[in-house]
């Protein structure tokens, strides 16, 4: 028999594109003017990427496939460890502008020029859960920022809460043990509402001021373009003139605070488990640039030693209203990355990647993580020098006499690789005293101890003024989410631990939960090394709602069509969103889009199926006659009017709509929170009630 011809390929047709199909029908597609030639690692050129080498058509794959070899070779190797925390991220580019010089209180070279734009790398994250895990968990999210600054990288690795769960670094691995999967059995993911968590918290009232954070809707952002930032310990400033100054950072959102409701929450990593990441990426490429304020609270040793608590205590913050943040710069989020592993995944961020100007404070946990960072990092990119990645080095000038290790990339050039030295060679770096980072000559002495300072002691006093801070609605949410994590929690006593912690926060709130979780008896308030001061006064800026945006720029509303959709109608709601910088998506029962009333096509941009309403900030329901009488038969029409109306959305309809509603068991719910379309100019009103975002008013709404 011949040998089989590797050449014998014929054309086929596929649609819209002409391809090759070889002997077995397998696909060939061949370089030409617009795509290059494939080639090995080795920059080989490859004849055929669809067979391996075999001895004859049906015969064995022959070891000097070198083609083969090395492609499954690498595919083998693509995985690195993910992320011991903060696994789940998402990172884009943009640049941080300076307001104004800050001379008076930083040397930091950034902040030396007014208008100075440095550029940024941001990383978002949730903590707990896997890398492949959902977006809405309950969690805290990672707010890191790498600033590429003149003078090296500063990175600035925060959350979005302001204090954290405990207070000396040692208590790390105990507590990210104890809120990941259970050893055992590897599960629940991504959740902390399982025993092992809250055991660990039941026994930790350091953690009680988190708890009410992570309990509150900051843990479920609508989007990361909507949650603030803070670098949560006490940082030091340092001036030319070695003055040093206090200081907590901030990130403020110019898009203002918006989360989801929990019922949401769960229904949208059912939807799209990628809510979070989709949203970044859409808004980016949209031109639809998110931005933050950075703020600082700058105090003196006088302040820090007349405030209520240690500044040294991560558990602690420092409401607004005593020390309002001074707003020195924006941050604008500008290019998304152009390979997720490259960059998002490979960025490391230290917090002792600091500049001359910044500077630590003794905050042991702050500390710990100091240490903690690049030891992590070594292990997750696999050797010393994931500073020659791209996203991790300097944009800045840098020399030194680091060498070799795997995978270099930049060996120090000629002959000298130490100092001091005599020679001189085209790369000979010195120290350089004057401009070089200098520590804050702090004076430091004390006996060696293992002991918690009494200054940290008070664990229930602003847990409290977090609660009192909130609006009735966000209490109600903070209520709700302790009893859905507590009932989640199989063992009777840990339950009733936490609730005898929630009486030194808010009898109200600990009723609440005992009477959710059904608690057969009340426990005792438990021992609180200080009592919980009640005289700490609300503050206004611990809220979401009291701190929303000021309009719907950002946003997107879901439109409900089928064929026959007014078109005057959509024209309407197309233009008032655009007007406002909003975006209009619309849900069809197809993809392939819907005829409006003057029979133009508009493609759909979800099937109902998987356009919940969840997914969009507002709905409107346009059907026509005829389109209402489909969608009354179809259940998730139904789930996207009466999980409107559940999560409280502003929902616009025509007049047509009226039996979905009805289906829906909802017309009689008609309240404020739903605008008539009657008329194209009823757009812009439905559009203007959208800014306040949610109708909080709606009365039993929620499930
Ligand atoms: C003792 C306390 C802490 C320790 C030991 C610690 C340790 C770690 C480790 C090992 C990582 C993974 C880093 C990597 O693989 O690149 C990480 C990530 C991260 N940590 Fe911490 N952490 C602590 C507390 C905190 C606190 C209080 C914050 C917020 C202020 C925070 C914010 C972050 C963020 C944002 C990331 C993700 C960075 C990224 O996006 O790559 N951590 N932390």
């Amino acid at each position: 028999m011949a040998a089989p011809s590797e050449d014998a390929r014929k054309s086929a047709r596929y649609d819209d594109l002409e391809v090759q199909v070889g002997p077995g029908g397998e696909t060939h597609q061949v370089a030409d003017a617009q795509h290059p030639t494939l080639t090995t690692q080795q920059g080989i050129p490859v004849a055929d990427d669809q067979n391996s080498l075999r001895a004859g058509a049906r015969g064995p794959t022959l070891l000097e496939d070198f083609h083969f070899r090395e492609k499954m070779f690498h595919f083998d190797h693509e995985r690195i460890p993910e992320r011991v925390v903060h696994a789940r991220g998402y990172g884009a580019h943009g640049y941080f502008e300076t307001y104004k010089p800050l001379t008076d209180v930083t040397r930091a070279d950034l902040f030396q020029r007014a208008g100075e734009k440095t550029p940024v790398f941001v990383r978002f994250s949730t903590v707990a859960g896997n890398k492949g895990s959902s977006d809405l968990a309950r969690d805290v999210r990672g707010f890191a920022v790498k600033f590429y600054t003149k003078e090296g990288n500063w990175d600035l690795v925060g959350n979005n809460i302001p204090v954290f769960f405990i207070q000396d670094a040692i208590k790390f691995p105990d507590f990210v043990h104890s809120v990941k999967q259970e050893p055992d059995r590897d599960f629940p993911q991504a959740q902390s509402a399982h025993d092992n968590f809250w055991d660990f918290v039941s026994l930790s009232p350091e953690s009680m001021h988190m708890i009410m954070w992570v309990m509150s809707d900051r843990a479920i952002p609508r989007s990361f373009r909507t949650m603030e930032g803070f670098g949560v310990h006490t940082f030091r400033l340092v001036n030319a003139e070695g003055k040093s100054t206090f200081v907590k950072f901030h990130w403020k959102p110019k898009q203002g605070l918006q989360s989801v409701v929990w019922n949401e929450a769960v229904k949208i990593n059912g939807a799209d488990p990628d809510f979070h990441r989709r949203d970044l990426w859409d808004a980016i490429e949209a031109g639809n640039f998110p931005e933050w304020e950075l703020g600082l609270q700058l105090f003196d040793q006088d302040f820090a030693d007349k405030f209520d608590f240690d500044l040294l205590d991560a558990t602690k913050l420092i409401p607004e209203e005593i020390l309002p943040v001074r707003r020195v710069g924006r941050l604008v989020l500008d290019r998304r990355v152009d390979n997720f592993f490259m960059e998002t995944e490979q960025v490391a961020f230290c917090t002792q990647n600091v500049v001359p100007g910044i500077d630590f404070s003794d905050d042991p946990l702050l500390q710990g993580r100091n240490f903690s960072y690049l030891d992590t990092q070594l292990k997750r990119l696999g050797g010393p020098n994931f500073t020659h990645i791209p996203v991790n080095a300097p944009k800045c000038p840098f020399h030194n006499f680091q060498q070799d290790g795997h995978m270099a990339m930049r060996n120090p050039k000629g002959r000298v690789n130490y100092e001091p030295n005599s020679w001189s060679a085209e790369e000979n770096p010195r120290e350089d005293p004057l401009k070089g980072y200098r520590s804050y000559a702090e004076p430091v002495s004390g006996t060696k101890v293992r002991i918690r300072s009494e200054t940290f002691a008070d664990h229930y006093s602003q847990a409290r003024q977090f609660y009192i801070s909130q609006t009735p609605i966000e209490q109600a949410h903070i209520a709700n989410a302790i009893t859905f994590e507590l009932s989640k929690v199989e063992t009777p006593k840990i339950r009733s631990r936490v609730v005898s912690h929630l009486r030194n926060i808010d009898e109200d709130l600990a009723k609440k939960v005992a009477e959710g979780i059904r608690l057969k008896q009340m426990p005792e308030p438990a021992t609180a090394m200080k009592p919980t001061r009640k005289d700490l006064p609300a503050s206004p800026a611990l809220s979401i709602v009291l701190n929303g945006p000021k309009s719907f720029a950002g946003r997107k509303v879901g439109a409900l069509v089928t064929d026959g959709v007014d078109a005057t109608i959509l024209a309407a709601l197309a233009g008032a969103l655009k007007e406002e910088g909003a975006m209009l998506k619309l849900v069809a029962p197809e993809v392939g889009g819907v005829k409006d009333s003057e029979g133009i096509w508009h493609d759909a941009d979800e099937k109902l199926e998987g356009g919940p309403s969840v997914l969009f900030d507002a709905v409107a329901l346009l059907p026509s006659k005829a389109g209402a009488a489909r969608l009354v038969t179809l259940p998730a029409a139904r789930d996207f009017v009466a999980d409107a109306v559940a999560h409280r959305k502003f929902i616009a309809c025509v007049e047509a709509a009226e039996p979905l509603l009805e289906k829906a068991g909802v017309s009689s719910n008609v309240d404020a929170g739903f605008i008539p379309l009657k008329a194209p100019k009823d757009c812009k009103a439905f559009v203007t009630a959208c800014r306040k975002v949610r109708f909080w008013d709606r009365v039993n709404a929620e499930r």
